[in-house]
C-alpha cells in the first residue's frame, strides 16, 4: 500500500485542509496520515477562529508518523506560524522525507488570513528550499516572487524566479484568472502549461488543497512530476464539474465521484 502524510490545518466544514487532503488521498487509493497544525472553526462562509497546536506537539505527531509508517509522499498545507514551520522543516530534514509537495496557503477562499506575516518569511527561508514542488495560486506567487502577475507571461517570469531562487519545481495555479484555468509548471529550467477549461462553479472551497494532495498521491505511487500534475488536474476538474452545492457560501467539491463505481449509484444523491 502506498502511503502519504498531510501536514495541515483541520477545516471543520470538511471542504479544505486535512479533511480535503484525506478524502483526496483515499480516492487515489493511498493510505492517508495526518499531522494537524491547527484547528479552524470555519464553514463555507468564513473562518470564525483558529487554534494552533504547540510546536512541541506538532513535532511529536511528525516523529510518531515518520518512525512507524514512513510516508511515500508528504503534502504540506496551512502552517499558521513561524515556530510551527521551523519544527516542520527540521523534522522533514531529520527524517529524510521524500516527495514533498508544498501548498503555500496564506489566505482562505473566503478572504480570511490563515498564516501570519512572519510565517510567510519562514516559509520562504525554511520550507521552500526543501520542497520538491511548491504550488502557489496567483496572489501567493506574487508574494513569493515579489512581482505583479497580470498574464501568462508574468506567470512564467514569477514561476521562474521562485524556482530558481529556492531550487524547487513550481506549479503556478491559474484558478484566479477570469477566463480560463491554466496552470504552469516550471521545472529544471523548462515550462509546461496544463490547460484547463474554466468550470462555471462558484464552489471552489478546497481546490488548492485537493490539487496538491492529488499530486502528492500520484508522486507516492512513483509517477513522474509532469504526469502526476496532469492527472491531478484531471481529478480536480472532475470533482469540480460534479457541481456539488453545499452550504451558504463557497462550497466544497465532490470527491465521491471517485467512489461511485464501488457504490454502484450516485454517492451524493439525497
Ligand atoms: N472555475 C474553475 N474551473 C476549473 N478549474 C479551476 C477553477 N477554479 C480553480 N481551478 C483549478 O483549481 C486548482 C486550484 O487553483 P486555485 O488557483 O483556485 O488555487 P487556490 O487559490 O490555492 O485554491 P483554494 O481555493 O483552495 O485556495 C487549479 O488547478 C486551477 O486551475
Ligand atoms: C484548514 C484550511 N486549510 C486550507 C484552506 C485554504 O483553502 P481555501 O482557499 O479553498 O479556503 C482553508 N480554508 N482551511
Amino acid at each position: 500500500m502506498y502511503t502519504a502524510l498531510t501536514i495541515a490545518g483541520s477545516d471543520s466544514s470538511g471542504g479544505a485542509g486535512i479533511q480535503a487532503d484525506i478524502k483526496t488521498m483515499m480516492a487515489h487509493g493511498i493510505y492517508a496520515m495526518s499531522a494537524v497544525t491547527a484547528l479552524t472553526a470555519q464553514n463555507t462562509t468564513g473562518v470564525a477562529d483558529i487554534l494552533e497546536v504547540t510546536p512541541d506537539f506538532l513535532e511529536k505527531q511528525l516523529d510518531c508518523v515518520f518512525t512507524d509508517i514512513f510516508p511515500d509522499a508528504v503534502k504540506i498545507g496551512m502552517i499558521p506560524s513561524a515556530g510551527l514551520i521551523e519544527v516542520t522543516a527540521d523534522s522533514l530534514l531529520r527524517h529524510r522525507a521524500r516527495n514533498i509537495v508544498l501548498d503555500p496557503v496564506m489566505v482562505a477562499t473566503s478572504g480570511a488570513r490563515l498564516t501570519d506575516l512572519q510565517a510567510v518569511e519562514a516559509l520562504k527561508e525554511k520550507l521552500l528550499p526543501g520542497a520538491d514542488l511548491v504550488t502557489p495560486n496567483i496572489p501567493e506567487a506574487e508574494v513569493l516572487s515579489g512581482m505583479k502577475i497580470k498574464d501568462g507571461e508574468d506567470m512564467e517570469e514569477a514561476a521562474g524566479k521562485i524556482g530558481d531562487t529556492y531550487g524547487c519545481a513550481v506549479l503556478c495555479k491559474g484558478g484566479h484568472q477570469l477566463n480560463d484555468a491554466n496552470d504552469l509548471l516550471y521545472r529544471k529550467g523548462s515550462f509546461k502549461w496544463f490547460k484547463g477549461k474554466r468550470i462555471d462553479n462558484p464552489n471552489t472551497h478546497g481546490t488548492g488543497c485537493t490539487l496538491s494532495s492529488a499530486i502528492a498521491s500520484n508522486l507516492a505511487r512513483g509517477m513522474e512530476m509532469e504526469a502526476a500534475v496532469g492527472l491531478a488536474k484531471e481529478y480536480l476538474s472532475k470533482a469540480l464539474a460534479d457541481m456539488l452545492d453545499l452550504g451558504h457560501g463557497r462550497g466544497p467539491m465532490n470527491h465521491a465521484f471517485a467512489v461511485r463505481d464501488w457504490r454502484g449509484d450516485a454517492a451524493n444523491e439525497k
